[in-house]
């Protein structure tokens, strides 16, 4: 594959400015039947979202998916979320009791608004038979799966029924796929977007490896409709992750869904634990994340996301940190 390269390869170049404050650009996305404040989904793992946030999550109108490491809550918690008349938005797996819970689902006509089937390799049978049954069973739900890292597996659970897809394998900050497996898409996480994107028809998920709020703009400008974090959703005040004090200062645990951790057992184990700075709420990186994506807007040209999807970018030799890393 020729021209690879990542976010910090890359700098979008600005167009004349159109609004008079950044305030007037537009962050809203829409997938599926909802719209939301920003392309931005916490990441769907047990140290970064739980029902709490969840819930603030959909009351204050963004998009967010409950993890799946705790199956036997599922059902009281989509019920709870549909009768505040919130999105309901949860996460499964493709072992065979999940095939069961998607019955369950059926029998008690419990639809969630979303389903994401979570899997590490997900151009697989395991994951296309999942689509099918889910899309068969409950069609009225819109249906992410993932993830994967070609074009061909794009496609391939597209024509299975998937609504949304889900890009990257191994970018992830607590991944070690890409160390233990040698596979991936780690390192070249933006222009494996890029190539995914060229053959999806659906919208594309990217997840993992944002590292800078400008992130988020390169990727819609490489072909992402969302953009999937966990990182940096891990140091807030509300985040599940333990909270530990070293020296005076704070600092949340942050694991990865294959680790030991999660797992409970070193089998098949991709993930790590790690410490990231402690950051105060949730709000104020939800509020900065807007504004810098309103600006980007701007640089942009235009007043919506629509603008970033078009502008030109270069190739940064050596980095845009140029030697100063600032995360
Ligand atoms: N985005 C990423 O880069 C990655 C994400 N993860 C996250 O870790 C969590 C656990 O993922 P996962 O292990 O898939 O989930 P599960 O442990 O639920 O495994 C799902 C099924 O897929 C099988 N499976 C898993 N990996 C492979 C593979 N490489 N080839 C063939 N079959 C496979 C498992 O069998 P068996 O275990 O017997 O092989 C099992 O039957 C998820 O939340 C996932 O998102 C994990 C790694 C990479
Ligand atoms: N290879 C692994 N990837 C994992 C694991 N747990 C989660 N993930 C992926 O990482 C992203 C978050 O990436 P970040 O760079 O924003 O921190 C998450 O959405 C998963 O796709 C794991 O154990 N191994």
């Amino acid at each position: 594959m020729e021209n690879v390269f990542d976010y910090e390869d890359i700098q979008l170049i600005p167009n004349k400015c159109i609004v008079d404050s950044r305030a007037e650009c537009d962050t809203s996305v829409t997938l599926g039947k909802h719209t939301f404040k920003l392309p931005v989904v916490p990441a769907n793992m047990q140290t970064i979202i739980d029902e709490t946030i969840a819930l603030k999550l959909a009351e204050e109108g963004y998009f967010y998916i409950m993890h799946r490491f705790q199956p036997e809550t599922r059902m009281d918690f989509i019920r709870s979320m549909k009768n505040k008349n919130l999105i309901s938005s949860i996460s499964v797996g493709v072992k065979e009791e999940e095939f069961d819970f998607v019955d369950a689902l059926k029998q008690e006509t419990l639809v969630p608004d979303y389903i994401t089937i979570d899997i590490a390799h997900g151009h697989s049978n395991s994951v296309i038979r999942m689509i099918q049954y889910i899309k068969e069973q409950l069609p009225d739900t819109f249906l992410i799966a993932g993830n994967v890292g070609t074009p061909e597996a794009v496609r391939e659970l597209e024509h299975a029924g998937a609504d949304a897809t889900k890009v990257g394998i191994g970018p992830g900050k607590v991944c070690i796929t890409k160390i233990k497996t040698g596979f991936g898409t780690g390192g070249w996480q933006l222009a494996a977007l890029r190539w995914c994107a060229k053959a999806a028809t659906k919208p594309i998920i990217a997840d993992g490896g944002i590292r800078t709020h400008g992130d988020i703009a390169k990727s819609v400008r490489f072909g992402a409709s969302m953009v999937m974090i966990g990182s940096l959703f891990a140091g807030h005040e509300e985040s599940p992750g333990e909270t530990v004090e070293r020296d005076g200062k704070k600092y949340k645990e942050y694991f990865g869904s294959a680790s030991e951790f999660q797992k409970g057992e070193k089998k098949n184990v991709e993930g790590k634990k790690m410490f990231v700075d402690y950051k105060g709420p949730l709000s104020d990186t939800l509020n900065e994340m807007e504004q810098d994506l309103q600006s980007s807007i701007s640089y942009s040209g235009g007043s919506t996301l629509e603008a970033i999807r078009t502008v030109d970018y270069v190739m940064v030799k050596n980095s845009i940190f140029n030697g100063d890393k600032v995360y």
